[in-house]
């Protein structure tokens, strides 16, 4: 299988800071990665410059085989790179159905399968029962899910999701897991995810790569990961 995303010797310098060096990253269509490290270590702006927010000083960035380093913000959204910011960009006073229907009116035009792809988005992110409740009386996590819901509506491939369960609940981060793990495993949705939540982390049971010092410090699974004295050292063994 071609991966969905190849990044090889990505640098980013912001004046004489290394935020970023040599990284080489591959996912594969349907995968989730999670990004960990200490704070500082360059996972933002890792996926920054995936999303197309920074510029690399240095590396390419290959999507689906095309080379998109060079390519805005805007354009990558259309190719199907989204990102997902911890604010969500919601119309608070629209319902959960309407922000989802200007979302799908943005991608395509009004046509008579439109309202049942605005069902299908509210049940994939868990608010079909939620379709009429407006933005802002919704809770914390159920306005994250619409947020990526938002994003699914504009036909995401690849979610670039940052510290997606801050500020949720027990149930509403557990629930978090379920939801990503099912756009991977029945839609082949790819996602890369930077948290600081462990317990998150080792119940989504993904691929894990650790940056430290702008580079990828340990690449392997949860466990693997979790027992390496590197990783220990830097980041697990602090908690
Ligand atoms: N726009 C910027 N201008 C200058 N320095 C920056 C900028 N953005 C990030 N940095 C620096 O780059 C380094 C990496 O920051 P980054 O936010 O990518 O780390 P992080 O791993 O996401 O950290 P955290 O876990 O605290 O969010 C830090 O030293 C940070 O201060």
């Amino acid at each position: 299988m071609s991966p969905i995303l190849a990044v090889q010797g990505l640098g980013k310098r912001f004046q004489g800071l290394v935020a970023n060096t040599d990284i080489a990253f591959t996912l594969q269509p349907g995968e989730i990665r999670s990004i960990i490290g200490p704070n500082g270590a360059g996972k933002t702006t890792f996926i920054s410059l995936i999303s197309g927010h920074l510029t690399p000083t240095t590396g390419r960035i290959l999507y689906k085989g095309s080379d998109v380093t060079g390519l805005s913000v805007a354009r990558r959204a259309q190719l199907g790179i989204a990102r997902k910011f911890q604010t969500p960009s919601l119309f608070d006073s629209l319902s959960a159905y309407e922000n989802i229907e200007l979302a799908v009116l943005r991608s395509r035009p009004r046509s008579r399968g439109h309202a049942a792809r605005i069902g299908e988005v509210l049940e994939l992110v868990r608010l079909a029962d939620q379709r009429h409740a407006v933005a802002k009386h919704l809770s914390h996590g159920q306005r994250q899910w619409l947020e990526i819901g938002l994003l699914l509506a504009n036909n995401a491939e690849l979610l670039l999701l940052d510290e997606p369960t801050a500020g949720m609940t027990a149930e509403e981060t557990h629930a978090t897991g379920i939801l990503v793990r099912s756009l991977a495993r029945e839609f082949g949705l790819s996602a890369i995810i930077i948290e600081h939540d462990i317990n998150f982390i080792r119940d989504l049971d993904a691929p894990v790569t650790v940056l430290h010092l702008g580079r990828v410090l340990v690449e392997g699974s949860f466990a693997a990961v979790a027992a390496d004295p590197r990783v220990r050292d830097v980041y697990l063994g602090n908690g």
